[in-house]
């Protein structure tokens, strides 16, 4: 039997998107400008080249000025860090982002830490992160995929999401540990849980609300969660599916999402979860660079 409601990413994607559009076009409008968003790819990582395809063609379509950069895999430190240097002065340029991961050879903190943090709409400069730690997040931009899950909580439980037991498993710096800061502003009472954690198991059932941002197939089990948990599934993991074709493959989450139907609350699937959140994030975050960056008021935060 099935009580757990399906939270529908692409769809509240697009709601958001809708309303990105609407304010770029004011904001073109009221000053003549667009944003502008830079994307860098060093390399031809095949999800990465889909990914970058994907945020440039969002962007154009919401009448953004957007520029790909597509760099080879040898291509040395210096000169990528040479083109961050030029799209810092850029006044068209109001956005940076550098697709993730980067080449060995590169030292991709350092690359992220020259990006003008005012252009950081990735959120991973620790300026960026240091606003967002102190309870600043009003001023600081805010990383994607995190920020897009949040939305997705609110747009399920509601907009009050304070005095509820949250646990974050996974401790990465692109996800855990902003999404429990974001949970914390939300006076959330936060547990970052990772591969060390003991009685993991209990420590998850415990909680109103689950993400799972680990990176491993199916790891966090149906029985683990509790009873009308909120589920909010970050992993995207690509598994061999020989019984759909020889070669082809099929994503899941980090959590065994069958398991969970008969008892949770509600859940984001693998695919048409948190995935279609992050990009339009991006572009509202570009908005919100560019708004800063032309003097103008902040616009009201998009929930
Ligand atoms: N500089 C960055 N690099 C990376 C980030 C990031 O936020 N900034 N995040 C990920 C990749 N990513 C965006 O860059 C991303 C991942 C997944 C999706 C998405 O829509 N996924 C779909 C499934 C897509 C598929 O079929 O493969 C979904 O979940 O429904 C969008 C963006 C790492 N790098």
């Amino acid at each position: 039997m099935t009580q757990a409601t399906l939270i529908d990413g692409k769809a509240i994607a697009a709601s958001v998107r809708e309303e990105i559009g609407r304010r770029a076009q004011e904001l073109q409008a009221a000053t003549g400008k667009r944003p502008g968003l830079a994307v860098v790819l060093v390399g031809e990582d095949p999800a990465s080249q889909v990914y970058v395809r994907s945020k440039d063609r969002t962007a154009n379509e919401l009448g953004f000025h957007s520029v790909k950069h597509t760099l080879p895999a040898d291509t040395a430190e210096a000169d990528l860090l040479a083109l961050i240097e030029t799209l810092n002065t850029d006044p068209d340029i109001h956005g940076i982002l550098v697709q993730l991961p980067l080449p060995g050879h590169i030292d991709e903190s350092k690359v992220l830490r020259l990006i003008r943090p005012e252009k950081d709409v990735d959120g991973f400069h620790p300026v960026n992160v240091g606003l967002l730690n102190a309870g600043e997040r009003d001023h600081a931009l805010v990383p994607c995929t995190p920020h897009g899950s949040l939305i997705l909580l609110k747009r399920t439980l509601g907009a009050d999401l304070s005095g509820k037991t949250a646990v974050v498993v996974g401790r990465s710096n692109i996800v855990g540990k902003p999404m429990a800061s974001l949970l914390l502003a939300e006076s959330c009472t936060v547990t970052i849980a990772h591969s060390r954690t003991r009685n993991l198991p209990d420590v998850i059932r415990a909680a109103d609300i689950v993400v799972a941002a680990v990176g491993r197939p199916e790891m966090i089990r149906g029985e683990w969660i509790g009873k009308g948990a909120t589920v909010i599934d970050v992993g995207i993991n690509r598994l061999p599916a020989p019984e759909l074709g020889e070669g082809k493959t099929r994503l899941v989450g980090d959590v065994a999402f069958d398991e969970c139907l008969d008892h949770v609350g509600a859940i984001t699937p693998v695919p048409g979860g948190v995935g279609p959140m992050t990009i339009v994030m991006l572009m509202a975050n570009t908005l919100t660079a560019a708004r800063r960056q032309l003097g103008l008021p902040e616009d009201k935060p998009i929930f």
